[in-house]
C-alpha cells in the first residue's frame, strides 16, 4: 500500500518536473518573459478563455512596453509575442519563407475537414493558395455582384419587418453574410435570411466557438501528438463532417450531370480535381497531391467559416459605432445617396466611389479587429539585426488588438475617428501596426470579398433605416472570451428607425 502511494507520488512529481522544465525556455535565450506557474503557464486566461484573448495579451503587451518582443507560456508551450513593427514585417513578409505556417494545431490525419487553407502548412498550403487565389480577382467579384444584390434585396425585405424595433444586429447580419457566401462561392440558395436555423449555419457557429474543450484538444494535439492519435482526437464532429462532404458532393454531381458552369469557387475546385494531381503541372511543388472530394469540402468549409462570421462582426461593429455617432452616420448616408444617384443605383462602381464609407470601415477594423492575434510558426531559425535569434519551432503571436489600441500608433485609441484613414492621414500610419486582414503571402485571401459584402450590407441597411442606440445598447462594448474572433460579450442591440 505504502509502496503504491510512493510510486504514485513519484510519478506525479516526475510529471510535474517534466511539465515545468520548459519554464526556463525564455530565460535560457535571454528573452524577457512573463513568468509561468504550473499548470497553466503565464496567465490562466490564455487557456481558460474566461477573458477575451485580445485583453489578456494586451495586459502583457503593456508590461513589456520597452521591449520589441517577449516570451509567454500557454500551458507548457513557449510562445513569442512580437511588438516591434519592423520585426513583425520580417515575420509576415521579408523572411516569410521561415514563417510560412500558422502551427495552431497539429492536424490529425483523419480530421479531413480541417485540412484547409487556414490550417495547412508547407508545400500543400503553398500549392493550394496559388491555385485558389484566382477566386477573388476583381473580374470575378464584379461578376458576382448581382448575387450580392439579390441577397441584399431579400435582406431588405427582412429588415422592413423589423422597422422601429430593437434588434440584435449581429444575428440579423449573420444571416445575410451566410447567404452571400453560399450563393457566391457555392451557388447554393440556402435562404438563411428567412431560415436562420439552417444546419450549415449552425455547424459554422459551433466551429467558430473556442470552447475549453477545443483549447484542450489543441493543447493535447500539440503537446502529446501520440496520445492525440490514440484518443482519435478530431475538431469537427463526424456527423458535421459527413454533412459538409455530402453537401459538396451533391453540388459537384449536379453540376457534372447538368453541365452547369458558374465560374465560382466550386468550379475552380472541380477544375483542379479534373486536372489530376496538384503540382503535376510543372509549377515546382515538392509533393504533388490529389484534390480529393474531402479536400474540396475542407476548402469550401473554411471559405464559409471565414467568410460569414468575420464580415458579420465587422458590419455589426460598424453599425453600432454609427448608431453612437450620428454626425458620422449623416455623412455616410449623404455620400451613399450621392453615389447611388450619380450611378443610377447601387452598382459596383458606386460602392467603389464611397470613400468616406471606406474610411468608416477601416476605422471599425482598427477599433474592432475581427482576428485579435495573428499566428505564425518558425520553420527555420532567423537572426535579427539585434543579433537575437528566433529559433526554429517557435510559436509566434502578433498582437493585432494591442497594436490597434496602442496610443503610440493611434492617438486616443478608444475614439472612433474615421479621419485616421483619410487620404492625407493614412500614409502616416506606421507600417505593420494596422493588420485587420493580416499581411504578406498568408494574409486573408477573401479580403476583397469580405469588404464588398460588408459594404453592400451596410449600404442596404442605411438606405432604409437610421440606426440609433436604445436603452439595451451596451456602451462601451466588452469583448468576450469564447469566440475565436472578436465578439462582444453580450448581443449588440440597436434600434432601426425607418427613413421616410
Ligand atoms: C471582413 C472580413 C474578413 C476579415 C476581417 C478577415 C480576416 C482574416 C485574417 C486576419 C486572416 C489571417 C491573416 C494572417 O494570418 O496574416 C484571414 C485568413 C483567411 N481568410 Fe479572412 N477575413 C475576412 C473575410 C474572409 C472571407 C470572405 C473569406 C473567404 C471567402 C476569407 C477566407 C480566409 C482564409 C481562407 C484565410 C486563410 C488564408 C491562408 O492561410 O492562406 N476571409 N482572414
Amino acid at each position: 500500500m505504502l509502496l503504491g502511494v510512493a510510486v504514485i507520488v513519484s510519478l506525479l512529481w516526475l510529471f510535474y518536473k517534466h511539465w515545468v522544465s520548459v519554464y526556463s525556455h525564455w530565460k535560457k535565450r535571454n528573452i524577457p518573459f512573463y513568468p509561468a506557474k504550473f499548470p497553466y503557464g503565464s496567465d490562466p486566461n490564455l487557456v481558460k478563455l474566461k477573458e477575451y484573448r485580445g485583453y489578456t495579451i494586451d495586459k502583457m503587451y503593456h508590461k513589456f512596453a520597452s521591449h520589441p518582443m517577449f516570451g509567454v507560456f500557454s500551458l507548457r508551450s513557449p510562445m513569442l509575442i512580437i511588438k516591434d513593427p519592423e520585426i513583425i514585417q520580417l515575420v509576415l513578409t521579408k523572411e516569410f519563407s521561415h514563417f510560412r505556417d500558422r502551427g495552431i494545431i497539429k492536424l490529425p490525419e483523419k480530421d479531413v475537414l480541417n485540412h484547409h487553407l487556414f490550417h495547412l502548412g508547407g508545400e500543400k498550403w503553398r500549392a493550394l493558395r496559388m491555385k485558389l487565389t484566382p477566386t477573388f480577382t476583381s473580374g470575378k467579384l464584379k461578376a458576382m455582384f448581382p448575387l450580392f444584390i439579390s441577397c441584399a434585396e431579400s435582406f431588405s425585405s427582412l429588415l422592413l419587418s423589423k422597422a422601429d424595433s430593437k434588434i440584435d444586429i449581429k444575428e440579423l447580419i449573420g444571416r445575410f453574410t451566410a447567404d452571400v457566401i453560399c450563393s457566391c462561392a457555392f451557388g447554393l440558395e440556402m435562404d438563411v435570411i428567412n431560415h436562420p436555423d439552417s444546419k450549415l449555419r449552425k455547424i459554422g457557429m459551433e466551429r467558430i466557438k473556442l470552447t475549453f474543450l477545443t483549447k484542450l484538444k489543441i493543447a493535447v494535439t500539440r503537446l502529446f501528438p501520440a496520445l492525440s492519435a490514440l484518443l482519435k482526437i478530431r475538431f469537427t464532429p463526424l456527423e458535421d463532417e459527413n454533412y459538409i462532404i455530402n453537401l459538396v458532393k451533391n453540388i459537384v454531381e449536379q453540376r457534372e450531370k447538368n453541365g452547369i458552369v458558374r465560374n465560382d469557387f466550386i468550379d475552380l475546385l472541380m477544375q483542379l480535381k479534373d486536372k489530376g494531381n496538384i503540382g503535376d503541372d510543372g509549377q515546382e511543388f515538392e509533393k504533388p497531391f490529389e484534390m480529393t472530394l474531402e479536400l474540396m469540402a475542407a476548402q469550401c468549409f473554411v471559405f464559409f467559416l471565414a467568410g460569414f462570421e468575420t464580415s458579420s462582426s465587422l458590419q455589426s461593429f460598424c453599425l453600432y459605432e454609427l448608431a453612437l455617432h450620428q454626425d458620422i452616420q449623416s455623412r455616410v448616408i449623404k455620400e451613399i445617396n450621392e453615389k447611388i444617384e450619380r450611378n443610377n443605383g447601387l452598382t459596383y462602381k458606386a460602392l467603389h466611389e464611397m470613400e468616406y464609407l471606406d474610411m468608416v470601415i477601416s476605422e471599425t477594423s482598427r477599433k474592432y479587429p475581427t482576428v485579435p492575434v495573428l499566428n505564425r510558426y518558425c520553420t527555420k531559425t532567423v537572426t535579427l539585426r539585434s543579433g537575437q535569434k528566433i529559433e526554429q519551432d517557435t510559436m509566434i503571436i502578433i498582437p493585432v488588438w494591442s497594436l490597434h489600441h496602442d496610443p503610440q500608433y493611434f492617438s486616443d485609441p478608444d475614439k472612433f475617428d474615421p479621419t485616421r484613414f483619410s487620404q492625407e492621414n493614412k500614409d502616416s500610419i506606421v507600417p505593420y501596426t494596422y493588420l485587420p486582414f493580416g499581411e504578406g503571402p498568408r494574409m486573408c485571401i477573401g479580403m476583397r470579398f469580405g469588404l464588398l459584402q460588408t459594404k453592400v450590407g451596410i449600404v442596404t441597411l442605411l438606405q432604409k433605416f437610421k440606426v440609433e442606440p436604445c436603452e439595451n445598447t451596451k456602451i462601451p462594448l466588452v469583448m468576450g472570451g469564447i469566440s475565436a474572433t472578436t465578439a462582444s460579450n453580450e448581443p449588440i442591440i440597436i434600434k432601426l428607425i425607418k427613413r421616410s
